[in-house]
């Protein structure tokens, strides 16, 4: 194994806001996994489209050198995964592990598959993972079952995951530890098990003892585009097509319970629709006293349901719940700011705003304060940015947009500068 990318020993992880200079990112580069989409698979898969792969690499590529050229360490998903499962020796167990949780396509083949896994030389062994495993990948000599003869079944023993570039969702870091999200679409679900192995055993983690708020074993989901930590000692969660009020609760339950930092969630209720899947694809911090919206969350006075958890006195089973209705004033009131600015999508016009947002025209990832990285076709959006004092850093978008996410969704930070 080449030297490791992610040096022992250098393992905290440090996230106490969204836009605290950005130190370490984990990106996945998009591989061989979105070449296995097919018309057929796309609304299972979550992809209203095919990316065509050498454009979506180049633009990937781009997004990472930006980021590396404002100082940023990158960390790649697939090379952390490979090390974790050659240092900690686990690869047969990950392997076991995969297999299981990938029952339903499977079928009852999993020996065979198993042997075709073990077979694979290391290296190349995860970016198969992820790319998924034709049924006609395996040997006719391996195959055991009349079904494994037939041709006309399922094309897939193992699904592919073209969403694994969206890093940010399978888990979060939140102060010095982090969440292993269970994620609520199947399409998903094994995403998690990467982090929660590169926690486990990768050397530049595995020793520094890092606390897991909520873990993939809970029953109710929560996905890392909900998760936006406002300060040291407030979160801002979605309640949406994703992310379960249960899940939340638990969350809070755990972080009350085992760290004294965080003192509020807000749980902020969007629409649950397919464009508005995360509360980042419509709202995003920017700035310390400034946030990117998408106009169409709120009611016509500007209203949401909103709700403040927080410990409860007296019985640490509960959590104290009060309501609020209006985003500006939550925010003033749990950021002791005395104004705050909401930036709307597209300027604000109901065409334009639903046109950019659709392509992730509110979902910035915060470099430093005050500095952002966005796609450039959102022109408008990230021109009404500009002009509230914004430094906007674009990078290609053509491609990287068909899978429905944008820069905060393709990065997952693990430590931030404090602010
Ligand atoms: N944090 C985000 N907004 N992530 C976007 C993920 C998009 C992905 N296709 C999905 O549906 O899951």
């Amino acid at each position: 194994m080449n030297q490791l990318i992610a040096p022992a020993g250098t393992g905290t992880l440090d996230v106490t806001s969204e836009i605290g200079k950005l130190r370490t990112v984990m990106l996945h580069r998009p591989g061989r996994e979105v070449e296995n989409l097919t018309p057929e698979l796309l609304h299972k898969l979550l992809f209203d489209d095919i990316p065509y792969l050498p454009v979506i690499q180049e633009e990937h590529d781009q997004f990472a050198e930006t980021l590396k050229d404002q100082g940023v360490e990158v960390l790649y998903l697939e090379k952390l995964v490979e090390e974790a499962l050659h240092f900690g020796q686990v690869k047969e167990q990950f392997i076991d592990q995969i297999l299981q949780e990938s029952k339903s396509n499977i079928n009852g083949a999993s020996d065979s598959l198993k042997e075709f896994l073990l077979d694979i030389p290391g290296g190349q062994l995860v970016s198969k993972i992820m790319a998924g495993v034709r049924t006609s990948e395996i040997d006719e000599g391996r195959k055991r079952h009349l079904y494994e003869f037939m041709t006309d079944q399922y094309p897939f023993y193992l699904d592919p995951m073209p969403n694994l570039y969206f890093t940010r969702d399978p888990a979060a870091v939140i102060g010095n530890g982090l969440t292993i999200n269970r994620m609520h679409e199947g399409a998903r679900r094994r995403e998690s098990l990467f982090m929660e192995y590169i926690m486990k055993y990768h050397p530049r983690f595995s020793q520094a003892d890092i606390p897991v708020w909520l873990n993939r074993d809970y029953d109710f989901s929560v996905e890392g585009g909900d998760e936006l930590v406002l300060s040291e000692d407030t979160l801002a969660i979605g309640v949406s097509a994703r992310t379960s009020a249960r899940g939340i609760e638990r969350l809070a339950l755990n972080l009350f319970q085992k760290q004294d930092r965080i003192k509020k969630i807000v749980a902020i209720e969007i629409p649950k629709s397919r464009a508005f899947m995360h509360l980042d694809t419509v709202f995003t911090m920017v700035d310390y006293d400034k946030f990117t919206i998408h106009p169409a969350i709120q009611g016509p006075n500007g209203d949401m349901n909103i709700y403040i958890l927080e410990k409860h006195p007296d019985d640490p089973k509960r959590v104290s719940i009060s309501s609020r209705t209006n985003l500006i004033k939550t925010l003033k009131e749990v950021l002791n700011l005395e104004s705050v600015t909401l930036i709307p999508c597209g300027g604000g016009d109901a065409i334009v705003a639903a046109r950019e947002q659709w392509n992730d025209g509110s979902n910035t990832l915060a470099i430093a304060p005050g500095t952002v990285v966005t796609y450039n076709r959102n022109y408008v959006s990230n021109r009404i940015m500009r002009e509230h004092g914004i430094e906007v850093i674009e990078i290609a978008s053509s491609e990287l947009s068909r899978g429905r996410g944008g820069p905060r969704c393709m990065s997952m930070p693990l430590v931030r500068d404090r602010i």
